[in-house]
């Protein structure tokens, strides 16, 4: 394996994504209520949309329902003994409602959890190579040269325990294991939490790279300014409902996200 280039990577189709109003729908989720083993009801009726190319932030307070419903949709509800009541997800054109992750993974999407990103007892490279569902042999060195490019860093670093690294290269490492199956959604949930806000533009950037690269992102982050700048449509969550969804822009001047999503219901 070769060191990182700062060569420009080429999309899945060689061209530039194409602009989202028209573009293919990549994840529809339409009004998912969700029930956790305790009889709670995680979110009620919220509905999201990702398209090819788009960058999508979820926000809202805690408690809203965000990491509810990525859950849903990666389909790693059932690991909290959850599921989808009402509603229905579908990615790629395909039924997914409360489908296993293993399977939700084999028709293109990779998970970030909010914890639990890495395995801290294994090199960086043993991370990589530990990934469920490795790229064929053929592609896999052309794979781990991508995100090797796409956070040098790793390189670098790829002997290192992945516990000693700081908490923004273990966030690089989590993400880049969810690129290594070339993923055509990735979704991260709370991608800055915790960590120095010198980290934040680099974790960003990197999400804006993924999308420039064919891979549709959805985000669920507290740093909204910086998800503003690089998502293309949001939605904002607030007591299990989708209370407001629209392009960025929309957004910026939104009185609901600057007095702190309270929740108005
Ligand atoms: N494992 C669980 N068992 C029961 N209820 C849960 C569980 N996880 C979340 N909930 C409930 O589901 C609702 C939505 O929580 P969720 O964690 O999805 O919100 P969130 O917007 O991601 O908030 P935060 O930013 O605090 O993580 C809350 O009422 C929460 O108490």
């Amino acid at each position: 394996m070769r060191p990182p280039t700062a060569s420009p990577i080429v999309t899945k189709t060689g061209e530039s994504p194409p602009s989202a109003p028209g573009a293919p729908v990549v994840l529809s989720a339409n009004s998912l209520r969700v029930r956790y083993r305790n009889g709670a009801l995680g979110i009620l009726d919220v509905s999201v949309e990702v398209k090819v190319g788009q960058v999508v932030a979820l926000f809202g307070p805690n408690g809203a329902g965000k990491t509810t419903t990525v859950r849903a949709i990666s389909g790693f509800l059932r690991s909290e003994g959850a599921r989808v009541i009402d509603g229905s997800v579908s990615l790629m054109g395909r039924a997914t409602t409360n489908m296993e992750p293993s399977r939700t993974a084999r028709i293109g999407l990779a998970f970030v959890p909010e914890r639990k990103k890495v395995f801290a007892s294994l090199s960086v490279r043993e991370n990589l190579e530990a990934l469920g569902q490795l790229p064929p042999r053929a592609e896999r060195a052309a794979a781990f040269q991508r995100v090797y490019d796409m956070f040098p860093i790793l390189w670098e670093r790829r002997r290192s325990q992945a516990g000693r690294l700081s908490g923004g290269q273990q966030q690089m490492l989590a993400i880049a294991r969810g690129l290594l199956t070339d993923p055509r959604l990735l979704i991260i949930d709370e991608m800055t939490l915790g960590l120095h806000h010198s980290l934040h533009e680099p974790l960003f950037d990197a999400v804006r790279e993924v999308a420039a690269q064919g891979t549709s992102v959805l985000l669920v982050d507290e740093s909204t300014g910086f998800a503003l700048d690089v998502a293309d449509h949001c939605y904002l969550l607030s007591a299990g409902r989708t209370r407001m969804s629209g392009p960025a822009e929309e957004f910026r001047g939104s009185e609901l996200l600057a007095a702190g999503y309270v929740d108005a219901e």
